[in-house]
């Protein structure tokens, strides 16, 4: 095996979860984070004990707060920051990155003021650039103890795709390919949002149907966007739609899915955001989604009312009512013609 190098932007539990990956495969990893204290504490505990705790740093990760030192040199830039914060990041290297160093963004949303995938801010701050989106049902806190995990990689060019599987494949984390970069990307984004929804509905005390109705109607409302926006359908059918909708929907290690549960049990956004003190992808792609979803015409009811919790402060009662009471309608009609079928 040849092995490679690679830069981490973003030392939350997700970047750290990945460096491990790649340094338990002999990779060398320059994880690099914006916080001295952070760096210190890290370098001197070998343990991320605000965003992993409990894992040790394998001896093939160095750690890094200037990120020049940290992106040069190396073959493949990862980001896992959060994504309202990709575009700043970018600024930051775009004068030190080069055209041979493989972009993969493993970041989670839509860009909120401008609607934009990851990808688009990529290009958008470094023109064309080789780019591949990491996505699928996939908990740090898990990754990190080598338990069974797949996900899914996306890119324009097969080899780039097949380059980022062979970096990450090893015994315990399955990795995919797929030529669908908007589909991957979308289904990673959006499924934050109706796990933020599943949360609520767990908040409320509901039990197994409400969530099995969420994350069906859910998927639909993920496929139809995403569709509408170029993904393939089949896409979101897998590891980074269903796959990954119903890993966050139902566990404990999903950041999404707890938010909503304090937000269905009445907390504030605000507390909820400083309960969890992780990044809470749905929040914001909740209101991107929302806008999106206006712009191209698509309905999305279940988003529709998680946005009117989080910007309108309807009550999570309220907006499962207006769910409830929405006019009859066929299940399948969005996608076949109602007149059309055959009874
Ligand atoms: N955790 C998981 O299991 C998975 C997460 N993801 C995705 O990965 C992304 C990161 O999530 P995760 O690691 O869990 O989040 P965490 O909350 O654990 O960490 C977020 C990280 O982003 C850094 N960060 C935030 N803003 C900036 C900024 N402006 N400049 C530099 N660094 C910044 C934080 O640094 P600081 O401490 O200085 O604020 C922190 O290191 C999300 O998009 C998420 O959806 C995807 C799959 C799995
Ligand atoms: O995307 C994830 C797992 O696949 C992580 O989800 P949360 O951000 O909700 O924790």
């Amino acid at each position: 095996m040849t092995h490679s190098s690679i830069t981490v932007l973003g030392a939350g539990s997700w970047g750290t979860a990945l460096s491990l990956i790649l340094a338990k495969k002999g990779h060398e990893v320059k994880l690099w984070m914006r916080n001295q204290e952070q760096y210190e504490e890290m370098n001197r505990q070998r343990e991320n004990t605000k965003y992993l705790p409990g894992t040790q740093l394998h001896e093939n990760i160095k750690l890094y707060v200037d990120i020049e030192k940290a992106v040069k040199g190396t073959d493949v830039v990862l980001l896992t920051i959060s994504s309202q914060a990709v575009r700043g990041v970018l600024k930051n290297i775009r004068s030190i990155i080069t055209r041979e160093q493989i972009i993969v963004n493993a970041a989670k949303g839509l860009e909120a003021n401008t609607l934009l995938r990851i990808s688009q801010v990529v290009e958008e701050e470094l023109g064309s650039h080789p780019f591949a989106v990491l996505s699928g049902p996939s908990h740090a806190e898990e990754v990190s103890k080598d338990i069974p995990t797949t996900v899914v990689v996306a890119a324009y060019e097969r080899s780039v795709a097949e380059c980022i599987q062979d970096l990450f494949m090893s015994s315990y984390f399955r990795v995919y390919t797929n030529p669908d970069v908007i589909g991957v990307e979308l289904g990673g984004a959006l499924k934050n949002v109706i796990a933020f929804g599943a949360g609520i509905s767990d908040g409320l005390g509901y039990g197994d149907n409400a969530k099995a109705a969420l994350m069906t109607r859910g998927i639909r409302e993920i496929a139809r966007l995403g569709s509408a926006m170029g993904g393939k359908l089949e896409t979101f059918a897998g590891l980074t739609g269903i796959g990954d909708l119903i890993v966050t929907c139902t566990s404990m290690h999903s950041r999404n899915r707890r938010a909503g549960i304090l937000t269905g049990q009445g907390k504030s956004l605000e507390e909820t955001l400083s309960e969890i003190g992780m990044v809470v992808e749905g929040i914001k792609t909740t209101k991107a989604a929302f806008e999106l979803a206006k712009q191209y015409q698509i309905e999305m009811p279940i988003t529709e009312e998680i946005y009117s919790i989080l910007y309108k402060d309807i009550p999570p009662r309220v907006a499962v009512s207006n769910l409830m009471s929405r006019d009859r309608t066929h299940e399948i009609e969005d996608i076949v013609d109602a007149e059309k079928i055959n009874w």
